[in-house]
C-alpha cells in the first residue's frame, strides 16, 4: 500500500486528480470506478479544471459508480445520478452510454443489483477504483460486519452512516436507509484503487486500515489484502497514525 501525506483537503484533491487525469490519458479506453460524498467533490473540480483547460478527453472512458441509494430517482437532487451529473459528467466529454450507475428505483433492486454486478464481472473489475472512507470504516455502502465475500448487493446503512449524509438531505428521515452498494468482492476486482481520506473524523478509520486487523468490523482494512493501493491522506486524517508512530 502506498501512502501519500498531503497538507490538506485541497492537495488530497489534487493529487488524486493529477492520478486520474494521467491513467486517462495513458489509456483512453479507461473504466473508472467512481465514489461520491463529500471528499471526492475537490477531485472532480480539478478534473473539470484540466478538462476545460487542457481538453483531456473522457470520449472512449467509462465510469462506473460504487452505489446508490434505494428508493431515489435519479432526477432527484439526493441522488448520486444527480451529483455525478453536477460534479462531473456535465463538464466532460463523457459519452452518456458509457456511464453506470445502480438504479436506485428499480422495481426488483435485487436483480438490479445483480445486473450491476454482471456489469462490473464483463470487464474483470474496473481499471481504477476511486474510494472514499466512511468514519466508521465503510467503503461504497459496506458497513461493518459485512461479509468480504459480498458482491454487488442491497445494505442497509448504519445510523451512524445516515446522521453524517443526512447533512445533504432536509431531514434525517428523508435519509433512505438502504442502498446498492458494489460488494468488497467487487472493489477488490478492480485493478488499482486510489483511497481518499480528509479530516480527523477518518482518522480511526485510516488507523483500522493502516495498523488494525485485517477484519469485517473495519469493511476499508480489506484493502490490505490488495496490491496495488494508494492512500492519499491529509495530516488529520493520518493524525492517530502518527501519535501510534511516536
Ligand atoms: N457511500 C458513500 C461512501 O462512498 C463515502 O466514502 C462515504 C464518506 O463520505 P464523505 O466523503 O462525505 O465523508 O459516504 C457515503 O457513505
Amino acid at each position: 500500500m502506498r501512502i501519500i501525506e498531503a497538507e490538506n483537503y485541497q492537495t488530497v484533491s489534487e493529487a488524486a486528480a493529477s492520478i486520474i487525469i494521467d491513467k486517462v490519458k495513458t489509456t483512453p479506453q479507461l473504466t473508472l470506478g467512481l465514489a461520491t460524498g463529500g471528499t471526492p467533490v475537490g477531485t472532480y473540480e480539478w478534473l473539470v479544471k484540466d478538462h476545460q483547460k487542457y481538453d483531456t478527453s473522457y470520449e472512449h472512458v467509462s465510469t462506473y459508480n460504487l452505489d446508490e441509494y434505494v428508493g431515489i430517482h435519479p432526477s432527484d437532487q439526493q441522488s448520486y445520478h444527480h451529483y455525478m451529473d453536477k460534479y462531473l459528467f456535465n463538464h466532460i466529454n463523457i459519452k452518456r452510454s458509457h456511464i453506470h450507475i445502480p438504479d436506485g428505483t428499480a422495481m426488483d433492486v435485487q436483480a438490479e443489483a445483480s445486473r450491476y454486478e454482471g456489469l462490473i464481472h464483463s470487464i474483470n473489475g474496473v481499471d481504477l477504483q476511486l474510494l472514499g472512507i466512511g468514519g466508521n470504516g465503510h467503503i461504497g455502502f459496506n458497513e461493518p460486519g459485512t461479509s468480504f465475500t459480498k458482491e454487488t448487493h442491497i445494505a442497509t446503512l448504519a445510523r451512524s452512516t445516515r446522521e453524517a449524509n443526512a447533512r445533504f438531505f432536509s431531514s434525517m428521515e428523508k435519509v433512505p436507509k438502504q442502498a446498492i452498494t458494489m460488494g468488497i468482492q467487487t472493489i477488490l476486482k478492480s485493478k488499482e484503487i486510489l483511497l481518499l481520506a480528509s479530516g480527523e473524523q477518518k482518522a480511526g478509520a485510516l488507523l483500522g486500515l493502516i495498523r488494525g486487523d485485517i477484519s469485517e468490523d473495519c469493511p476499508v482494512s480489506v484493502l490490505r489484502n490488495h496490491d496495488h493501493v494508494t492512500v492519499i491522506a491529509d495530516h488529520a486524517a493520518l493524525s492517530l497514525i502518527k501519535q501510534k508512530n511516536m
